[in-house]
């Protein structure tokens, strides 16, 4: 069903809001859980999004069994077995919705010696290939490596369709999830594999640790050089996926954003360095006020009338993360002065300025750089208007504009938002947003979704 946020700007937040666990986290580990040919994995802190889910479906079409763990623990439990798994052909309609379908590539090949995976979906900001993946899958089966794409799929079969072999690969670009699944490919391999050049997003490290927890031995996620050594098997175990930095970071910019004071946990605030530097450079304060817990205020009485502008590359990890590039220019719409964002990592990922512009933003785009006209002080910069939602964290950036313009915003395309926020709007209408979320009937007119997701009449 098609489904919009309305908004009702210009309102003050108050209290705290509870993280959820790390979708991009939660994501990859799913897919590790399938180098576990023993015993169950039971995963805290999964969050509950279109992705997770559409991720447990493309474990279960290969045989895994996934069911929520009444266990307890922290936020929601999943209980996974993929002793069973039988097939090398995940579902491809559920593979085509999200980007993290294709990291089941990596265990299978590693498992079974073959694979044949369709191609992933995911955000829609740039081209996205895999090459990476495949080279370094290829270097790991390196005296016999055989993969193709054919009719839609990649079809990766290792030496003589055994196992993988240790080797060497030098990332030429430190992608997350190449990084990701040579990891568990080599996790799996029959000796030592070197990667360098690797991804050193949390991410990564927290695969790593999940990982290492099911038997495996990864040494040095969380560098760019990472030795794995290679074990036989993998077997279940019990882990808690890390706190979502995205979820957070987007939660820190609705502080800044309506002017409000906030806290959030559980966070870890190192994941969050870059963002709390660049709110800081802002105007705002950002306190660590407990080990997993920050404040944010950028409230007038306490941090001066307006914020000022700043500026912004997005980079890998440690750089400022590309997940809050569109939040953030949401935010310096309405800071004082004049700022950029240069968007380094994916070429095609400021779909939100011109939706940004309907709300009276005033941006230049240049490639894939941003020239951002901040507002005169003691204005309102942004008014509320009608806007699409095109990708994940533009639609969350549409949300924060709408939060902070006068008048009511609709944001439609709200299946973009809903893959990655869990509760997103009840988070924020809990801290005293004004949002009301709603879904087209079949005559065609729109009704109130309750949070329970029924339809108001
Ligand atoms: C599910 C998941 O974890 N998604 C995250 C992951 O995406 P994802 O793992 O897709 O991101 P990558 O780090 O792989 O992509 C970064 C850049 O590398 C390029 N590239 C990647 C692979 C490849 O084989 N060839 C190639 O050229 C991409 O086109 C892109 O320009 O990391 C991104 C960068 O932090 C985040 O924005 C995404 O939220
Ligand atoms: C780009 C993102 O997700 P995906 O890689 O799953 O498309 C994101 O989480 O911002």
């Amino acid at each position: 069903m098609d489904q919009r946020l309305l908004i009702s700007g210009s309102r003050q937040l108050t209290g705290h809001v509870f993280i959820s666990g790390s979708k991009n986290s939660a994501l990859a580990i799913l897919a590790g859980t399938l180098c576990c040919s023993s015993g169950s994995v039971a995963l805290r802190g999964v969050p509950d999004l279109l992705d997770t889910r559409t991720m447990a479906d493309v474990l279960r079409s290969l045989g895994a069994r996934v069911e929520k763990d009444g266990g307890g623990g922290e936020g929601n439990a999943l209980l996974v077995d993929a002793s069973n798994v039988g097939s090398v052909e995940p579902c491809a309609e559920r593979m085509g919705r999200i980007r993290a379908g294709f990291f089941v590539l990596g265990p299978l090949v590693a498992r079974f010696g073959k694979a044949e995976v369709a191609l992933p979906g995911g955000c829609r900001i740039g081209a996205r290939p895999v090459d990476l993946y495949i080279k370094g899958l290829e270097a790991l089966a390196n005296w016999n490596a055989h993969s193709k794409l054919w009719d839609g799929k990649f079809c990766v079969h290792a030496a003589n369709g055994k196992g993988l072999i240790g080797g060497s690969f030098h990332l030429s670009y430190p992608s997350v999830g190449a990084t990701e699944t040579f990891m568990m490919a080599a996790s799996m391999a029959e000796g030592v594999s070197v990667l360098t050049n690797a991804a050193m997003e949390p991410e990564v490290v927290d695969l790593a640790h999940f990982l290492n927890a099911c038997g495996a031995c990864i040494e040095g996620a969380g560098t760019n050089t990472i030795v794995i050594t290679g074990r036989k098997k993998l077997y279940g175990a019990e882990f808690t996926v890390i706190p979502d930095r995205i979820e957070a970071g987007t939660f820190m910019v609705a502080a800044a954003i309506t002017r409000s004071c906030i806290a959030l946990s559980p966070v870890i605030p190192l994941h969050l360095a870059r963002l709390s530097e660049k709110l800081t450079e802002a105007g705002c304060q950002v306190l660590q006020i407990a080990s997993r817990t920050l404040e944010v205020s950028s409230v007038p009485e306490v941090v001066g009338d307006e914020l000022q502008a700043f500026n912004i590359k997005t980079l890998p990890y440690p750089g400022f993360p590309t997940d809050l590039q569109a939040q953030c220019m949401a935010l310096l719409t309405t800071c004082v002065g004049s700022s950029y964002i240069e968007e380094s990592v994916f070429e095609n990922r400021m779909h939100h300025v011109e939706e940004l512009k309907k709300l009276g933003a005033q941006i230049n785009l240049e490639g894939n750089s941003a020239f951002i006209h901040g507002k005169k002080p003691g204005s309102i910069a942004l008014h509320g208007g009608r806007v699409r939602a095109a990708d994940l964290r533009g639609g969350a950036a549409l949300v924060l504009a709408g939060m902070a313009a006068s008048g009511v915003t609709q944001v439609e395309g709200v299946a973009h938002v809903d893959r990655g926020y869990e509760r997103f709007e009840e988070k924020l209408v809990s801290l005293g947003a004004d949002i009301r979320r709603e879904g087209k009937t079949a005559s065609g007119r729109w009704a109130h979704i309750r949070p329970d997701g029924h339809l108001v009449h």
